[in-house]
């Protein structure tokens, strides 16, 4: 496919100050063309990734962030399973991004309510634009597929002209979430999955590789304009035939 990128790292080790460098870099082009930087943060795995790697680069400057969650579980933000109270203890704590930069969505909403005041915020945040179109999106994917709160087989993945979604029926706990729809997804400027360990390798054959039956959620992140990366770990490419790119820590994407 035209304009992605596989990137393999030999372990997560190697792949995380990559990606750290990818958001700085992502984030000064950002700044320079249009004043801020507008990242989306999924959940899972990437929190305890980006919590390691960004608050240890050097001279770090958060303050022209404006930070999104791709999806968020409608729990509590002290529940376990929040993704906004994980990035907080592990991530927000430790860097400059100012409060106001913060998209969070309102817990104690209902999850419909929840999901049109979070796309209330969005609009507010990007007025210019009919689908938010971020400067960076870093996306996660389920062993099933799943990529945000976009479940296979789900009706939410013909949505075309909602911003955020709600579900209430996640096959992954809690199931009550909400998330960015594809519309929005796509519309990003640059789009980067991290994709770590050898549970995830049959899975990453069958989205980058293609399948027989309809796509996963995952295979149909396609940026209309953007960039798209794929960065993963030897285990988790493990199956790969496709033509990929081998890079270790030092590289800059
Ligand atoms: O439930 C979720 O899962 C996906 C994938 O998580 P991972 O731990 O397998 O990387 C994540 O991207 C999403 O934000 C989260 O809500």
């Amino acid at each position: 496919m035209a304009g992605r990128r596989i990137v393999v790292f030999p372990s997560s080790v190697e792949l995380g100050p990559v990606l750290a460098r990818l958001v700085t870099s992502r984030a000064e082009k950002a700044i320079a063309s249009h004043g801020r930087f507008t990242l989306g943060l999924s959940g899972g795995s990437l929190v305890s990734m980006l919590g390691k790697e960004l608050p240890a680069l050097p001279e770090l400057d958060c303050s022209k962030w404006v930070v999104g969650f791709c999806d968020e579980r409608l729990v509590s933000f002290d529940d376990p399973e929040s993704t906004y109270g994980l990035y907080k203890s592990k991530l927000f704590s430790k860097v400059n991004i100012p409060d106001s930069g913060i998209l969070t969505i309102d817990s104690s909403l209902p999850v419909s309510e929840c999901a049109e005041d979070y796309t209330r915020k969005l609009k507010e945040a990007f007025p210019d634009d009919h689908f938010p179109v971020f400067d960076l999106l870093l996306l996660g994917m389920g062993p099933d597929g799943h990529t945000c709160s976009l479940f296979p087989d789900h009706p939410l993945l013909e949505e075309t002209t909602k911003i955020v979604a709600p579900i209430s029926d996640s096959p992954k706990p809690p199931p009550q979430r909400v998330t960015m729809t594809l519309p929005v997804v796509n519309a990003a400027r640059c789009v980067a999955f991290v994709s770590t360990g050898g549970s995830k390798a049959p899975i990453l054959k069958e989205v980058l590789e293609g399948r027989e039956g309809p796509e996963f959620p995952a295979a149909r992140v396609v940026p209309t304009n953007g960039e798209l990366f794929w960065l993963v770990d030897d285990p988790a490419a493990a199956s790969l035939t496709t033509q990929v790119e081998r890079l270790s820590s030092g590289a800059k994407l």
